[in-house]
């Protein structure tokens, strides 16, 4: 998408052989999302005020202000233009920046939609929606993040004055790591111990003004602050992730969100119809979102490391020719086309929990919650799964881009740090597998009671067969059959998960055996979430997809991913007896065979990510590929080249080489 200079890289596009056009709507999505995305990805890369190349120089709190500001003015830009939600979430997206205002819109808002009342949700919202509040998700605390019903924080009933005496009793109990917190909220939804009458209901969520709406002062009773510097500079360190202490602060009864649990005048507490799982339905939510972010970040990070692997050379001149690309190396290959086919993968699996997502939704407000535990193990499950294997990748496409790639101007070292504690919020990625194991246990354990698995557990429903089948692939090109794949697959995942459910029952006591039997439990879970991802891959290319070759080259994509899979994990698969190792070989060789199909592909397939270079902010990763002399120049740029001596030359540098030359001389 971008234009200029001299392309390095056009006789890679010249190479393939399908419509990227007709790809690039593909990856958005739709034509619509497409068009959305193109025109706001060119507004921000256009915009000197959503600059980003300098982050890293600046001090925390340049840094911090600097955020502020790009808010503030994207905000006014959405006001001015008159953006859609759509536009707006592209906007954010593209401006690349954490900032408060994600808690705002992707925490504070849902949790009042979600939990609140139809007259609480008519209260606040409109003030959330004009930002005349600004909200945090203020659950975690010091001592419990994981264990959310071993939050410390009350929320304790008064009935003299119809208010709720919100208090931090311990240390522990400190809010610590909400993002938006520490200095910009001034709500939030709080997440504390409901004590009525002296009993304790467990956790509920509470609109908690913290900070005046005058001056931005913490109210009384409050103490609020930032927790400090993150991992990386730059990278999260946009977000002032707070720590909050409440000493006995009031609020009015009606600001408890009472959706699930009512409290009502007289202290008496009424349980709805919801299901008490709705508490945690904003994480679900965010879960969700997650995922699809996931695809965002891998297909940047191959997008930089595949540019750079082919302007890249290295070894292999034949009489005086030019060397090697270095994407012709096949262990090059080997390691960076299965992280271009998981991008594809995560994209469309990400389309499909938003499907179940909006499912979900609708039919939780026509009081219908059946389906709730499938898309809680979904959305965790996959919420892990994607994380875990992106944040893996970006380390692995900084490692194909060699040494450049540890330069801060690679784009990478600051994609991983803001990356990487995606793999911890929203619920540390074992937590979750082990959530998916516990759904998994009990279909697992209600097989043969006549209950047919749903959802995405429906192919237990055929555990007779998948118990005992036999792998059917006996040449190279059967590992091109999507049923041979799938029924792999499902052998593998529905075998794991019954291996732990017959370990399970030799305890006594189920909770011990789920402890000691939870390293299996998690990888049962990890095959049963690859088989999601794989399933969902092969059903996108049931779909009607235009444009010529594209569809071909997603086919091409989902076996390099279900097969790289397979090779990856073939000790499951062997174990398991659902391939013999004569298939694992065969499996592998078409996975070398598909390789060399990419291969001619690879440049066109991350161009259609559609991302401009301001997006990307990657010198490696230029559409142009002119990466050497952007290289060269931008080392001149840093501070340190200033002065060609440096500060400090004459206090600790010259005093240490004359000492040297005074004991050479001795
Ligand atoms: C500068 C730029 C500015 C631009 C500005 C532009 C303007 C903006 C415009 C638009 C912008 C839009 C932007 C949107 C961006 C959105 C992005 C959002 C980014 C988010 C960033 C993330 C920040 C991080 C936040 C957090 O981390 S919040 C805290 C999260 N915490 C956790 O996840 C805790 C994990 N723990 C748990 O979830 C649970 O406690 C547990 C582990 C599940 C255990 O629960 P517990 O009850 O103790 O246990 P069980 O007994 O196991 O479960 C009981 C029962 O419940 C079921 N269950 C559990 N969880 C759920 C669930 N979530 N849903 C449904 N059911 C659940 C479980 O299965 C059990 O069921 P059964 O009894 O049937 O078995
Ligand atoms: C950048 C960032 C932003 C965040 N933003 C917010 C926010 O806006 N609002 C908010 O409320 N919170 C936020 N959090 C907090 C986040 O949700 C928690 O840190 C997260 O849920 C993990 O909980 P924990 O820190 O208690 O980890 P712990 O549970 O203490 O995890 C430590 C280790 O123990 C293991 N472990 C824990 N329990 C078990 C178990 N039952 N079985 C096996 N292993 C286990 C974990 O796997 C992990 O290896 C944020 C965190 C980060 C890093």
């Amino acid at each position: 998408m971008e234009g200029g200079g001299v392309d390095h890289l056009a006789e890679e596009r010249q190479k393939s052989r399908f419509d990227v056009d007709e790809m690039k709507i593909v990856w958005a999505g739709s034509r619509h999302a497409f068009e959305v995305s193109d025109r706001v990805a060119r507004l921000v890369a256009s915009d000197p005020a959503f600059r980003k190349d300098n982050r890293n120089l600046l001090s925390r709190k340049e840094l911090f202000k600097n955020t502020l500001r790009k808010a503030a003015y994207a905000w006014k830009r959405i006001m001015e233009l008159r953006l859609t939600e759509e536009e707006a979430a592209k906007l954010r997206f593209f401006i690349d920046e954490p900032a408060y205002t994600d808690l705002h819109w992707g925490m504070f808002v849902p949790a009042i939609k979600g939990q609140g009342t139809e007259e609480q949700q008519q209260k606040w919202l409109p003030l959330a929606y004009k930002m005349q509040i600004i909200g945090c998700y203020a659950q975690t605390e010091l001592g419990h993040g994981s264990n959310v019903q071993g939050l410390e924080t009350t929320a304790t009933f008064d009935p003299q004055t119809d208010e709720f005496i919100i208090n931090s009793p311990t240390l522990t109990s400190s809010k610590w790591w909400p993002g938006g917190l520490g200095k910009v909220s001034t709500h939030a939804v709080a997440y504390a111990r409901l004590i009525v009458n002296g009993q304790d209901h467990g956790v509920h969520g509470f609109i908690v003004q913290l900070r005046s709406l005058d001056d931005h002062m913490p109210l009384p009773g409050i103490t609020v602050g930032d927790i400090g510097m993150k991992f990386g500079s730059g990278a999260y360190n946009t977000m002032d992730n707070g720590v909050l202490r409440f000493d006995h602060v009031r609020i009015p009864r009606n600001q408890m969100l009472m959706r699930v649990l009512q409290v009502t005048r007289e202290g008496k507490v009424v349980q709805s119809d919801v299901p008490r799982q709705l508490i945690y339905g904003t994480m679900v939510y965010v879960r969700q979102t997650i995922v699809s972010d996931a695809s965002s970040a891998l297909s940047r990070a191959v997008c930089i490391a595949t540019r750079y692997s082919a302007v890249r050379r290295q070894f292999g001149s034949q009489k005086g020719g030019p060397e090697t690309q270095v994407i012709d190396y096949k262990t090059q290959q080997s390691r960076l086309f299965p992280l271009l086919a998981s991008a594809y993968a995560f994209r469309f699996v990400g389309e499909w929990l938003k499907w179940l997502y909006t499912d979900v939704t609708q039919r939780l407000q026509a009081n219908d919650f059946s389906t709730l535990p499938e898309a809680h193990a979904c959305t965790a499950g996959l919420k892990s799964l994607t994380t875990s294997a992106t944040a893996d990748a970006i380390e692995e496409c900084r490692k194909l881009c060699g040494g450049h790639g540890y330069l801060t101007s690679s784009g990478l070292p600051e994609l991983f740090a803001v990356y990487i504690p995606a793999c911890t919020y929203e619920g540390d990625n074992t937590v979750l597998l082990l959530q998916v194991a516990r759904f998994l246990m009990k279909t697992v354990s209600q097989l043969g009671s006549g209950k047919q698995p749903v959802g995405s557990t429906a192919y237990m429903s055929r555990a007779e067969h998948l118990m005992q089948c036999r792998c059917s692939a006996q040449r190279v090109e059967d590992w091109l059959k999507p049923d041979v794949v799938l029924e792999a697959f499902e052998a593998r995942a529905l075998r794991m998960s019954v291996a732990c459910a017959q370990n399970l029952s030799k305890f006594s006591n189920p909770e011990e055996g789920f402890a000691e039997l939870s390293a299996d439990l998690a990888e049962a879970a990890i095959a049963h979430c690859q088989l999601i991802v794989v399933s969902k891959f092969v059903e996108k290319l049931q779909q009607d997809i235009p444009g010529q070759g594209v569809k071909q080259q997603l086919q091409t994509l989902c076996f390099v991913y279900s097969l790289h899979l397979l090779h990856k994990h073939q000790g499951d698969f062997l174990s398991t007896g659902c391939i013999t190792p004569k298939q694992a070989s065969l499996a592998n060789e078409q996975l070398r065979s598909l390789y060399s199909q990419v291969r001619p592909n690879a440049i066109a397939l991350v161009d259609a990510f559609n991302y401009t270079d301001h997006y990307l902010g990657s010198v490696l990763g230029r559409y142009d590929g002119n990466v050497y002399p952007t290289l060269y120049e931008d080392a001149w740029k840093d501070p340190l080249n200033d002065s060609v001596v440096p500060d400090g030359y004459h206090e600790y540098l010259r005093p240490v080489l004359k000492q040297q030359l005074r004991n050479a001389r001795l």
